[in-house]
Formats: structure tokens, sequence, C-alpha cells
């Protein structure tokens, strides 16, 4: 190498586990940038910006976050949002387990830290090869193409760019699969009590999205059924989260747990597949207010079975999938 040449580091491959996003602290003004940046993203709110920005802006961030800041104060840990703090547990832990060759990191579509700054960290410890893993899944443009699209977008202000690979939906594979069956039957040896139901809640989306191609609702169901099958008995699947005033999937998991009593379900379990760390949707929505729906309409018990997160099961199957996509990358372990 000439003298002048810039330094060129041992290659390397990166996995970089991505999440949705949370704010930085669970106080309104952070909840608000948070908010502005997720909910101004053309893959979320499909209207036109011309349309949505003034009511984004005037209405929305006005009065949103601070509800949603204090929903957020309820679940917030030591370590910051759970998003977050489990995400990068998720990180931490599988760090090694592909071999020495590979780096695993973590970063968020909204807030911090950010996909961009991410692979910039990570092409420049070396990796000429990234594996993009947005840990949803069942596939929404929403959520695993924006996150693919964020990847795409950085890679678009390189000169050197990285070899890109994207982590394909896994709904409906067995690992994913047995993983639920695993975590669930676990979280149900430890009740007291045996459920007459267990509701799989997913995150609700607009109903119109199934119409334009997304198969988001298919991805669901499919999951949903083989949980049932695996578990060897029925799961009721349920939409939660809705937003704004369209049409969203159903039915919606509020006024299923609502309704579940009336129909002689007095004690019910729920489990959030679609969720791969618990975070203030699963904490706080179903885990808080779920529980004071069913609990309020006469139902007798109530249980949140948590989300894989960290736990063996969440990590084996991570490491399965992610050992697929690298297949070719690196030597066979
Ligand atoms: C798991 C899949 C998710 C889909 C699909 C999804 C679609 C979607 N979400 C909103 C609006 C909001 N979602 C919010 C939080 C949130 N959403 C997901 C996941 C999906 N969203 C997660 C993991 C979280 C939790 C973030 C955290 O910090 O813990 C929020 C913010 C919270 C609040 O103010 O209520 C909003 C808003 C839309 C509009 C949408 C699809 C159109
Ligand atoms: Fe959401
Ligand atoms: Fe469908």
């Amino acid at each position: 190498m000439t003298p002048d040449h810039p330094p060129i580091p041992t290659p390397r491959i990166g996995v970089l586990l991505v999440n949705l996003g949370t704010p930085d602290a669970a106080d309104a003004p952070s909840v608000k940038r948070y908010l502005r940046e997720f909910l101004s993203d053309r893959r979320v709110v499909e209207i036109p910006p011309i349309v949505w920005q003034p009511i984004l802006r005037g209405i929305i961030l006005n009065t949103r976050p601070k509800k949603s800041a204090h929903a957020y104060q309820q679940v917030w840990r030591e370590d910051g949002s759970p998003l977050a703090a489990i995400t990068r547990a998720q990180a931490t832990a599988l760090a090694g387990s592909f071999g020495p060759d590979v780096t695993v990191d973590w970063a968020m579509r909204y807030g911090n830290p950010g996909i961009a700054a991410k692979i910039a960290d990570l092409k420049a410890a070396g990796c000429e090869r990234i594996l993009i893993a947005p840990l949803y899944p069942q596939y929404c443009a929403a959520t695993t193409a924006t996150a693919n699209d964020a990847a795409f977008a950085a890679l678009a202000a390189m000169r050197w760019q990285p070899a890109i690979r994207t982590l394909p939906p896994y709904y409906d594979d067995p690992a994913y699969i047995a993983a639920l069956k695993d975590s669930v039957e676990t979280a149900l040896a430890a009740l007291d009590f045996t459920p007459d139901t267990i509701v799989a809640s997913f995150h609700g989306m607009p109903q119109r999205t199934l119409a334009l191609g997304d198969p988001y609702h298919c991805h669901c169901q499919k999951t949903a059924r083989l949980l049932g099958e695996a578990l060897g008995r029925e799961v009721v699947i349920a939409f939660q989260s809705r937003f704004g005033r369209a049409k969203w999937l159903e039915p919606a998991t509020d006024a299923t747990l609502a309704a579940l009593p009336g129909r002689g379900v007095k004690r019910v379990a729920i489990v959030a597949p679609g969720f791969s760390a618990d975070c203030l949707e699963t904490l706080e929505e179903i885990a808080i207010r779920g529980r004071d729906t069913f609990l309020a309409n006469g139902g007798e018990t109530f249980a949140y079975l948590p989300c894989l997160n960290d736990s063996a099961p969440g990590l084996l199957l991570l490491g399965r999938i992610i050992a697929r996509e690298l297949e070719g990358w690196r030597a066979p372990a």
C-alpha cells in the first residue's frame, strides 16, 4: 500500500437487528420527536402529505405525546424503553454466535440508534457484507419494508457499499412456531390457573392494506393457525392498537377481550406473537389496559404471556434464522 492509501480493515460480516423504534425518554417532548418521525413515514400513514401533515402537526403532535408519555412511564425500565433494552439484549446475547468474523449489532427504524449510523459503524469496522434483520415475523410494508428502505437509503450515500441481504419474514417457519409453542407452554405452566382460551393479538393495520396487496393479514392468520395446531388447542386471533379513523383489521383485541366473558370465557391468556420484543403495545396496551377491559366485562382471571424477547427459545430462533441467511457468506460452523 502507498503511504497515502486509506486503511482497509480485515473483511467482516455484519448482522443488524432492527426493530421499530421508541422514544429516548418517557416524556412528552421525546415522544413528540419520535412520533413526528414515525408518523411522517409514508409507509406507515398512506395519506398524501399535503392532507396528513397538517393533521399530524396541528392535532396529533399536540395531543398524543402527553397521553403516550404517560403510557410509556408505566412500562419504562431502569435501562430505558423495553423495546430498546430487549433488542439490545438480543444483540448482546447473539454476539459471537456466528463465529469470530461476524459482528452483531442493533438499530431502530425511528429514533436511536438509527439504521444509517449503525450501517456506517459496521462498514467502518470492515463489514463488507451486512444482513439487515428487521425482527418482524409477519411481513408488513409499514414495518419490514420501511426498515429495509432506511438501510438502502443509507447505502445510497456510500461510495463503497457493503453487500446487503435482508431477513425474510418467518411467520410460518417451523423454528418460529416451535419457539412460540415452547415459550407459551412454559408461561402457561407457571400460571396458577388453566385458561379457557388463548388469544393471539397482532398489531393491527388499516383494512385497505390487505386489498392493496400487503400479505401481513395472511401472515398473521397463518401464524395463529400454526400456533394453535402446535399447542393442540384453539387460538383466537385479534388485532390491536388501532390508530386513526379508518377501518382496521378485525376482530379488535379490546373488543374481543370485552366480549369473551359473555361467551363463557372467564379465564384468558393472551400472547403477542407478532412482537419479537415486549414494548408499549404489549406491556401497557395488553397487559395493563387489556386486563382491565377483560375484568371489567366479567372476566375472572387474565394472564399476559411474554414475547420471545431474549428468552432461550427466542434466541435459539434468532440464531437459526440468521445463520440460515448467512449461508454462503461465512464458512460453515
Ligand atoms: C409489530 C408490527 C407493527 C405494525 C404492523 C405497526 C403498524 C402501525 N403502528 C402505528 C402506530 C403506532 N404504533 C406505535 C407503537 C408501536 N408499534 C409497533 C409495531 C407495529 N406497528 C411497536 C413495536 C410499537 C411500540 C413502540 C415502543 O416504543 O414500545 C405507536 C406509538 C405509541 C403510541 O403513541 O401509541 C403508534 C402511534 C400505525 C399507524 C401503524 C400502521 C399503519
Ligand atoms: Fe405500531
Ligand atoms: Fe388474509
